[in-house]
C-alpha cells in the first residue's frame, strides 16, 4: 500500500534511467534490474534505460591489444576503438538487457542513437587534460561526440506500448561519422527531449557523498556548484552532476544518483517514502 501513491503520481510518466557499465557488472543484479524495469511499465510508468559500458569495452579494447585512455572522464577514441565501441555498446551489452528484460516477461526494444535519427553528434572540442588548467595540452578526442539534435520520432511510436527501449550511446555525426557518446551525457539529452519526471543514474556508489563520505539526500542546482568549487565532487561525478543541472534546466522535474547495485535500487527510489538516493531538483 506504499507504494499506491506513488505509483498514482508516475502514472504513464517518462522516467529515463542511466545504467552505468559498473553498476551492471554482476549478472544477478543485471537480471534484478531487468525485472524492476518490468514491474515499472507493468505499473503504468515509462521507463527509458540508457546504458553504459565503459569497463566492458575497457575488456574487450584490452583483448584485442588496442590501448586506450581517459582525458577529463572521457575515452579518446581513435578509428579503431570507436568500431569496438559500437560493437560492445549496441551488440552485446544491449542485447543482453535486452534479453533479461524480455526474460522476465517484458518487451524490449535496442535501440541507438543512430536509429531514426534519434540523436544526432557533433565532434567535441575541447579540452585540456584537467578541467581547469588552461596550460595543459590540448587533447584531441577523436570520435567521442556530443549531442547536437535530439528527435524522439522513434521513441514516441515506441512508448505507450508496452515496449521498454534500452538505448546505447552512440550517434551519427553530420559528417556521417559515428561517434562515442558518454552515457550520462546521452541520457541527459534523452530525458530532457522527451521531457522525463524523472532521470535516474545508476551507479556504483550510494549517491553523492559529502567530505566524511556520508550520503547527501537531497541538493539544489546551487548546492552543487559549491560542492564541486569546494573539491568534495570530484572525478566521475562532476560529468554526472553536470548532466544533472542540464536535464534540470530543459525541464526534468528531477534527478536522482543512487547506488545501481543495491538490490531493486529502481523500485525502492520510485515506489518508497524513504527514497534510495541524492535527488536533485531546481
Ligand atoms: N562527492 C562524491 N560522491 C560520490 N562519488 C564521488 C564523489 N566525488 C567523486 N566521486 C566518484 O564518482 C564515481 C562515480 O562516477 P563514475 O565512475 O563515472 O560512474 P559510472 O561508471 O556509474 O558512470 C564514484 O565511484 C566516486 O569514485
Ligand atoms: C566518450 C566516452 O567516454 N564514452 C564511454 C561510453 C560508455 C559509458 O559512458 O559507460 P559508463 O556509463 O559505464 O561509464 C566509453 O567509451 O567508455
Amino acid at each position: 500500500m506504499q507504494a499506491l501513491p506513488h505509483m498514482l503520481r508516475y502514472d504513464d510518466a517518462i522516467v529515463v534511467v542511466k545504467y552505468g557499465g559498473h553498476a551492471m557488472g554482476d549478472e544477478q543484479v543485471a537480471r534484478e534490474f531487468a525485472k524492476d524495469m518490468v514491474l515499472l511499465e507493468q505499473s503504468g510508468v515509462n521507463p527509458v534505460v540508457v546504458h553504459g559500458g565503459g569497463p566492458q569495452i575497457g575488456a574487450m579494447l584490452k583483448k584485442l591489444g588496442i590501448a586506450s585512455h581517459f582525458s577529463g572522464g572521457l575515452r579518446v577514441t581513435d578509428k579503431a576503438t570507436v568500431e569496438i565501441v559500437e560493437m560492445v555498446l549496441c551488440g552485446s551489452i544491449n542485447k543482453q538487457i535486452v534479453g533479461f528484460i524480455n526474460a522476465e516477461g517484458g518487451r524490449a526494444i535496442g535501440l541507438c542513437g543512430k536509429d531514426g535519427n534519434m540523436v544526432t553528434a557533433t565532434k567535441l572540442e575541447r579540452h585540456t587534460e584537467g578541467h581547469t588548467a588552461s596550460d595543459e595540452p590540448e587533447v584531441d578526442l577523436g570520435f567521442v561526440g556530443e549531442p547536437s539534435k535530439v528527435d524522439v520520432t522513434v521513441l514516441d511510436q515506441v512508448l505507450g506500448r508496452e515496449l521498454i527501449p534500452v538505448l546505447a550511446p552512440v550517434a551519427q555525426g553530420s559528417d556521417g561519422e559515428t561517434y562515442n557518446v558518454n552515457a550520462d551525457t546521452f541520457a541527459g539529452a534523452i530525458a530532457g527531449a522527451l521531457g522525463a519526471k524523472r532521470l535516474l543514474f545508476l551507479t556504483d556508489v550510494p549517491g553523492v557523498l559529502d567530505k566524511q563520505k556520508n550520503l547527501i539526500k537531497e541538493l539544489r542546482v546551487d548546492d552543487i556548484r559549491g560542492l564541486i568549487a569546494d573539491g568534495t565532487i570530484t572525478g566521475g561525478m562532476i560529468p554526472k552532476v553536470e548532466t544533472c543541472i542540464y536535464a534540470l534546466e530543459q525541464g526534468v522535474e528531477g534527478v536522482v544518483i543512487l547506488d545501481g547495485k543495491l538490490p531493486h535500487a529502481v523500485l525502492v527510489e520510485l515506489l518508497t517514502d524513504h527514497g534510495a538516493g541524492t535527488l536533485i531538483t531546481r
